[in-house]
């Protein structure tokens, strides 16, 4: 039996009168690196505060790690990334860090710990408005990080970073997910082409997942020479 982090059935939720999910099932597997894709406003953002728990759900029911989503257990299990800056740009990335440590009641060596993980050794002292987008970023997934979550949900994490940021964001994704205590990475993007980067793809539309599966496979399956075309050939099958 396939070991899934996360687990959506037939999940509806409505927002300002409006069904923006309609009955969405899907699954993440352990370990894996998966990306959420499709264009702006299809629901990528509130699958993800569901799988966190803090989305008003209208049916169907989303478990992570076995438990019920937003549950007490699941706490210092799950680690979520908005799109909104969460670090303070007066207070240096170890004031954020320890902070953020202290809120989530993450041992006192965490920060140290995290600030490696992302590669921001070095820039322990630095205010985070001095930073560059892409270090901002990573003290943002390095709070994510405190506690050392087994669950990462990252909500468009690369945008509006320049290309070389998003390939050492990914790296770090791809080398914290195969560490022998995995963690497992729910990744948000609107950029087709940060799917091959993923080992596991939903691809997703006005509410429903249109797709699910490895982005190789997906290519066969459809014929397409890239993710955004074998998108285009989904939506026109399912016309
Ligand atoms: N607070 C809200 N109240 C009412 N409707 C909302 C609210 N937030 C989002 N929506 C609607 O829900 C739908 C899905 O939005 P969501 O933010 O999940 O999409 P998304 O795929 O994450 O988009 P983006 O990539 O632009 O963030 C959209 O139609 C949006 O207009």
């Amino acid at each position: 039996m396939m070991n899934y982090a996360v687990e959506v059935r037939d999940l509806r939720v409505v927002r300002g009168g409006q069904v923006v999910l309609h009955d969405v099932s899907a699954q993440v597997e352990v370990g894996s690196v998966t990306g959420l894709l499709g264009p702006s406003g299809c629901g990528k953002s509130t699958l993800l505060r569901s799988v966190v728990g803090v989305q008003k759900v209208a049916g169907g029911s989303v478990r992570v790690l076995g438990a019920a989503a937003g549950s007490a257990a699941l706490r210092d299990r799950i680690g979520y990334v908005t799109q909104a800056p969460s670090v303070y740009g007066d207070l240096s990335v170890m004031e954020n860090l320890r902070y953020f440590a202290a809120v989530v009641g993450a041992p006192r060596e965490d920060p140290e710990r995290v600030i490696d993980a992302v590669g921001l050794g070095g820039k322990e002292g630095a205010r985070a408005d001095r930073l560059s987008g892409g270090q901002r970023a990573r003290v943002s997934l390095a709070a994510a990080l405190l506690g050392a979550p087994k669950v990462l949900v990252l909500d468009e994490p690369t945008v509006g970073l320049d290309p070389v940021l998003r390939a050492e964001l990914w790296e770090l994704f791809h080398r914290l997910a195969a560490a022998e205590d995995p963690v497992t990475f729910l990744i948000s993007s609107h950029v087709m082409d940060e799917a091959s980067r993923c080992t596991q793809l939903l691809l997703m539309r006005e509410g429903r997942i249109l797709a699910a599966d490895t982005p190789a496979a997906l290519l066969e399956r459809t014929g397409a020479r890239d993710v955004e075309g074998a998108f285009l050939r989904l939506v026109g099958a399912a016309a």
